[in-house]
């Protein structure tokens, strides 16, 4: 028998490969934005094109693209959100000279490197262009221009006057850059941005490299760059053609823009996938619901194909657990585990029994407290607020002055055996592969002097990190007073300060950027050692508790999504907020009142990320500040059946 009518509905996006090839084609082309929602395959509709528009498929027309492309040395460029991302493409598509795939990151960089005096007068433009705005907002305040906020200020006049004296810029889109002229990835990124507005010169480079630019995760991608990409499109024939692939309804971070969709010139083609073959049906559903909702307090609008899953995923098992916030984290937990038993029972499935189901619990403070290294990644928020968690790009390596602390300090503990025993040809390569041994004295007995020192530097160290009990501080103590490693000044003054920490501000209290990096540094020096690797492993995407890196892009047969507010830090996410067990806010009305994105639009997509990542079977677990309320409100909504819903006792 033939399977043909049982696999019918799946083919529902067969032609969106062929639209796509038709646009691109077109004379003159013609610029899009596909819809693609969660797990519609839209890696391989984007593989598809590219190989019918090189020649590596027979297509009339792409053919015929591909000649012209190699006769003026031209190619198609993929920006994509990750490295893993460019891999993966790179690897379906194998050897092609007429595709370059990047991150935006070294997108960026290739066009501008070596432009040191342009990039110079960007970088100054958009100093001063913040300094304005942010000298004009606290003005507008009622008490005016705080000391607190008059030194922010006239750290980013020095800046200007830093940038303005800087020769040589210098930057890898693959790691931090230290040094002078070093710069970080999103002034690589703002500094694109403008030149590409203000230098008709980089425009036509750009246009000669690169006739047709394709977008991955275009909803996440700097807005910056997308305007101004997007405003060389037009007029149509222009020279340059966009593709924006993405789904605005797994916007996560901020960077990009707040509703894509609407943003789409009307002469763009907008061609859709439909089916999801990802997931059970069960959890589709789901998926189309969450968008769908029409909750008190959203802004956004439910624009976007409703989904459908493949014929054959027919099942597929959700459930949503309710339990009390107040409870303690080990109580917590074995709530946790008692709703994963629940999991077994409904799935079957003894994944559920073997810890091999995805735990996600998007709020990095939610992650710390889970994974034991809360004080480590609060004081690194304090010390650098953008860079103490791992961002999408997998780029993030934690805060720049703290490097040494993750790097090489984690590489000479690997040295150390579990007896204590240094194992001294290991710990010599690390000190060689830092440059360490550049630099030693040439006189033989000066030379076994420094040796001896570091010697003993090294033993305390490895003393000190095999305590238990011991600080960041302790540990450190010997590694600066050897002088082991190159440090950045940052650490060596903030360590060589005894001064006490400043105390908290007070709510609603402004604290300068001064004391807050103080207060950080103060508390990183107390924090126990020990939570450092937790935070390594964190931070390289390595725990077993997810985060928003692992989660972009990514599947698993089975996810439990852990959803608790007390932990979410800040007020940016309320998972009770949606299930009712917190009413709105005075600020969420208002922003409803301005039409402005609120919590329940950043939570509602959280949400949906998350569910959408799961394939067989999917577990929800609130920690409501009022699990009756929650309960009643989810009984209420068409979210789940009754059958579904649990309280956690
Ligand atoms: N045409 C197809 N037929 C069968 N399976 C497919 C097809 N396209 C994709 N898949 C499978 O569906 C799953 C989801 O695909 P993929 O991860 O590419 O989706 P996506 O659009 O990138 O999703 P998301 O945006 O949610 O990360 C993968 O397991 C993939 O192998």
């Amino acid at each position: 028998m033939s399977a043909a009518p049982i696999f019918a509905n799946n083919e529902l996006d067969a032609g969106v490969v062929e639209q796509i090839c038709g646009y691109l084609t077109e004379d003159p082309p013609r610029s899009y934005f596909l819809f693609a929602g969660a797990g519609s395959g839209k890696t391989r509709t984007l593989v598809e094109v590219l190989r019918r528009m090189t020649g590596v498929v027979q297509h009339e027309k792409g053919g015929q693209l591909a000649r012209r492309l190699r006769m003026y040395g031209r190619s198609i460029r993929v920006v994509t959100y990750t490295k893993n991302a460019v891999a993966v493409i790179n690897g379906r598509l194998g050897d092609n000279d007429l595709v370059g795939v990047s991150t935006i990151h070294a997108f960026c960089w290739e066009l501008i490197s070596g432009f040191n005096d342009d990039i110079r007068a960007a970088l100054v433009a958009v100093k001063q262009a913040q300094l304005e705005k942010e000298t004009a907002e606290a003005r507008a305040k009622p008490r005016g221009i705080t000391p607190a906020k008059q030194r922010d200020l006239d750290e980013i006049k020095a800046d200007i006057e830093a940038l303005k004296l800087t020769d040589v810029f210098i930057y890898h889109p693959d790691r931090e850059t230290h040094g002078a002229g070093a710069l970080a990835h999103k002034h690589v990124l703002d500094a694109t941005a403008w030149l590409l507005r203000h230098r008709s010169t980089l425009q036509t480079i750009l246009k000669d490299r690169h006739p047709i630019i394709l977008i991955d995760e275009s909803q996440d991608t700097m807005k910056g760059m997308l305007d101004a990409l997007m405003s060389f499109v037009e007029p149509k024939g222009n020279g340059l053609t966009l593709g924006l692939l993405g789904d605005h309804r797994q916007r996560i971070y901020t960077d990009g823009h707040s509703d894509l969709p609407s943003l789409v010139p009307a002469s763009w083609a907008t061609p859709e996938l439909q089916m999801n073959h990802r997931s059970q049906r069960r959890i589709v559903t789901l998926i189309n619901r969450i968008w769908e909702a029409e909750l008190e307090g959203r802004t956004q609008p439910a624009n976007g194909v409703e989904q459908h899953p493949r014929t054959e995923k027919a099942g597929g098992v959700v459930r949503l657990f309710v339990g009390d916030t107040s409870r303690s984290p080990e109580e917590k937990l074995a709530g946790e585990r008692w709703c994963a038993d629940q999991m077994r029972q409904a799935s079957g499935s003894d994944a559920w029994s073997q810890g091999q189901y995805q735990l996600l619990a998007l709020e990095h403070k939610l992650v710390a407290t889970r994974g034991s290294f809360l004080d480590a990644y609060s004081a690194m928020v304090l010390i650098d607020p953008n860079s103490a968690a791992p961002t999408g790009s997998g780029e993030n390596k934690g805060p720049t002055a703290v490097q040494m602390l993750l790097n090489e300090l984690a590489q000479l503990e690997a040295c150390v055996g579990t007896d204590g025993v240094i194992d001294e040809f290991k710990a010599t390569e690390v000190f060689r592969c830092f440059g360490r041994l550049e630099n030693m004295p040439e006189h033989y007995v000066e030379r076994a002097k420094r040796f001896e020192e570091m010697l003993q530097a090294i033993s305390a160290f490895a003393a000190a990190s095999a305590n238990p009990g011991a600080t960041v501080g302790q540990v450190l103590t010997p590694v600066l007073g050897a002088n082991l490693f190159e440090v950045d000044h940052r650490l060596s003054e903030a360590f060589a300060d005894k001064s006490p920490a400043p105390p908290a501000p007070a709510r609603g209290e402004e604290e300068s950027k001064k004391d807050r990096i103080r207060r950080g540094w103060c508390a990183l020096f107390a924090t126990p050692w020990s939570q450092l690797q937790k935070y390594r492993t964190y931070l390289a995407g390595n725990s077993l508790l997810a985060t928003h890196q692992v989660v972009k892009g990514s599947e698993f047969l089975h996810v439990m999504v852990v959803m608790d507010d007390k932990l979410a830090g800040g007020n940016q996410i309320s998972y009770d907020k949606i299930f009712g067990g917190v009413q709105l806010s005075k600020s969420d009305w208002e922003n409803v009142g301005k039409g402005k994105e609120t919590t329940i639009d950043r939570t509602l997509r959280l949400l949906y990320v998350t569910c959408s990542r799961a394939q067989e079977s999917l577990a929800l677990v609130l920690w409501s500040s009022d699990p009756e309320a929650a309960l009643n409100r989810i009984t209420e909504s068409d979210w789940f059946s009754g059958d579904e819903l649990f309280v956690i006792r």
